[in-house]
């Protein structure tokens, strides 16, 4: 059980010309994850991410701030220290980073060579990580054999090797088809459940974070602009970033274009309403419609789970009289959060 702590943490790269102004990476950014947690972080291409994940296990050195994994600090380590923090911190990457050369226990087996485990031990561990990971018929297989998912899997059998405390996945599943995409986030979970290993993830896709993360991290320019529950930032996104994100992974009000053809369709009168995690009982609304003589067709949206929860925005048609639909709209305003779109 590993808790991960980054304090104020910066990374600036010298300027690429003579005298120019340095990059900044990453901006002063604390990220406290608990331990057991899955953390994801999002953010555009260039947000400074990866560059995040390679401070967190030393990869290079933080130009500020202070780095905690468990009660090691990484930032000030030697490089004698990092390697033994290193075997703590697993790490999966995109593009799976396998020896090409080398057979699947070969590649899993690496991890343990260097941490000079004795051979037989080496081989009962490989085996044991191989089944865990559902490749035990393909131990001898050479990794340009596997399918993507396969290979993914070999990677996080080899970042598992040395049974670390965190692992650390750069966009795991932004290589593999759907699918494949969805067992290894099974895979995830179960390590997470199973090991209570704490898992930091970076990726661009929100139904990645919205299936597997609790708690997210949005970086916009290096920054942290954004933190809290995956629930949460989701259901009230507060920077226009994050806004956009969301909108990829949850249903929305209907875009401008989107509204002005729903308003060739329907006629009646058009309110999108959001529903959190059952702060508003579904039939309650329907109820107070029809009460009212007020009839209803759902036009647009829908109701989705984050993070365990249930969210949604749905885009009504209210038809009927207008002095009715405007009383339901007031009786309406009380229960939720209804936006009438003019
Ligand atoms: N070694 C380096 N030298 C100079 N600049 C760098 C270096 N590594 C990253 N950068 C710069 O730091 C910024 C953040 O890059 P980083 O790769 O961390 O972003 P990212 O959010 O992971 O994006 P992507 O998803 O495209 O990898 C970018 O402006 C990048 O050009």
């Amino acid at each position: 059980m590993t808790r991960v702590q980054m304090i104020g943490v910066g990374k600036r790269y010298p300027g690429r010309g003579k005298g120019s102004a340095p990059i900044v990476a990453v901006d002063d950014v604390s990220i406290d994850v608990a331990s057991g947690e899955i953390h994801a972080v999002i953010g555009y291409s260039g947000a400074g991410k990866s560059t995040l994940l390679r401070l967190v296990n030393g990869l290079e050195p933080a130009t500020s701030g202070r780095i905690l994994v468990g009660d090691d600090e990484v930032t000030g380590l030697s490089e004698r220290g990092l390697r033994a923090i290193r075997g703590r911190i697993g790490m999966i990457f995109q593009q799976f980073n396998l020896f090409h050369s080398k057979t699947v226990s070969k590649n899993v087996e690496y991890p343990l060579l260097v941490a000079g485990m004795p051979a037989e031990e080496r081989r009962r561990r490989v085996a044991e990580l191989l089944d865990f990971v559902g490749l035990g018929d393909r131990a001898s297989a050479y990794t340009d054999q596997l399918s993507g998912g396969q290979k993914q899997r070999v990677g996080i059998a080899r970042a598992l090797a040395t049974n670390p405390g965190v692992l650390l996945a750069d966009e795991a599943t932004s290589a593999l088809d759907p699918e494949t995409s969805q067992e290894v986030l099974a895979l995830l979970k179960r390590i997470n459940s199973e090991f209570g290993i704490t898992i930091i993830l970076i990726t661009h896709e929100m139904d990645v974070v919205r299936e597997i993360a609790q708690r997210v991290t949005v970086m916009d320019g290096g920054r942290a602009v954004e933190q809290g529950d995956v629930f949460d930032v989701f259901s009230d996104p507060r920077t226009e970033t994050t806004r956009r994100f969301v909108s990829t992974a949850l249903p929305t009000e209907p875009e401008t274009g989107h509204l002005e053809e729903l308003r060739r369709r329907h006629r009646g009168k058009l309110v999108t309403m959001t529903f959190r995690d059952g702060d508003v009982d579904q039939p309650v609304v329907f109820r107070a419609l029809a009460e009212r003589g007020v009839g209803v067709s759902i036009v647009h949206g829908g109701i989705t789970d984050v993070g365990g929860r249930s969210f949604g925005k749905l885009t009504l048609e209210l038809i009927g009289d207008d002095a009715r639909i405007d009383d339901a709209i007031v009786a309406l305003a009380k229960e939720t959060e209804l936006e009438v779109l003019a």
